[in-house]
């Protein structure tokens, strides 16, 4: 059976939200192809069978702008591809990452040396956000790497592919809580999680932010977009214990700001910040 591949032209900073837009649509492979022509500008292509409303995707995609994301041309082009033609040329964009000292992301359909003290996680990306590609999952993974020992009970806000907590079960967290509003990612992560098995140490639920939070937890992680990030702030203290950290990712830098005005409002402070590329990871705790 033919599928559809549909292109779209945008930049690096506003791929997480169009991901989540495509996730909406049930697609079921995304790639990214960075573009020679700028550098801000990449070509996304996902897949899917059913036929989508393009004009409606394209104003979905412009009405990103008034949450602060650069769009760029957001050029829309579908055309029809054999899915034997796409699923491997799919596979090709996921190649083994190495995220620090230690941690190894890698699909299942590669092989991986590993040594001693090395932490592989397994991930299969499929319809949900969190491959490790992406600077905000990178930052995310080397602190909690950095943040987490025996006694540590996570938080993971936007689980995406669960690659977070697949991690942190890995580096021997004692609790995780996994969830996500999409029950789709759900469904990823716990497939991700099995396949690491991992998966009778993680908790994963679809839910909104902390809606179905009812602990608190020593590590909070959420790699969110930035105007998320700021709904997520007054309800933080619920859920983080006294002494405990939350790292906040997804933060485009001119929107770091906002968030810190955020966190001085409800009496947080920020420990750590971290830039790689445009992105900024906030580490922080209650004053
Ligand atoms: C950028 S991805 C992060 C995935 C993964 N944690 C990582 O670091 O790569 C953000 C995830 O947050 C989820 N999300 C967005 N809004 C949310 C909300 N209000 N409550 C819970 N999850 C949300 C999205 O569905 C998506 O899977």
């Amino acid at each position: 059976m033919n599928w559809k591949e549909i292109n779209i032209n945008t930049t690096y900073q506003a791929y997480p939200a169009i991901n989540n837009l495509l996730q909406e649509l049930e697609v079921k492979g995304i790639t990214k192809e960075e573009l020679e022509s700028d550098e801000d500008e990449i070509l996304i292509k996902a897949y899917l069978k059913k036929d989508i409303n393009l004009e409606k995707l394209k104003e979905k995609i412009s009405s990103l702008e008034e949450y602060g994301l650069r769009v760029g041309s957001a050029k829309l082009k579908i055309k029809s591809v054999i899915k034997e033609d796409w699923a491997s040329k799919w596979k090709e964009n996921f190649k083994p990452l190495r995220v620090s000292d230690r941690i190894i992301i890698k699909p299942s359909w590669e092989e991986y040396p590993s040594q001693k003290d090395n932490v592989i996680i397994e991930i299969d990306p499929g319809q949900a956000f969190g491959t490790g590609h992406h600077e905000t999952t990178e930052v995310c993974l080397r602190l909690i790497e950095d943040n987490l020992d025996s006694d540590t009970k996570l938080l993971d806000i936007g689980t995406g592919t669960g690659i977070l907590s697949i991690a942190a079960a890995k580096l021997g967290a004692e609790e995780i809580f996994a969830l996500d509003i999409d029950p789709i990612a759900v469904k990823v992560a716990k497939e991700n999680a099995t396949l690491n098995q991992v998966e009778t140490e993680i908790d994963f639920v679809a839910g909104d932010l902390v809606e179905v939070v009812d602990k608190t937890y020593n590590l909070v992680v959420a790699n969110l977009l930035p105007h998320i990030i700021v709904n997520l702030i007054p309800d933080l203290e619920q859920v983080i214990t006294e002494n405990g950290k939350f790292i906040l990712s997804g933060i485009i830098v001119d929107k770091e700001e906002k968030i810190n005005d955020k966190l001085r409002e409800y009496d947080f402070k920020v420990i750590e910040r971290i830039q790689l590329g445009e992105w900024v990871t906030i580490i922080g705790e209650q004053k």
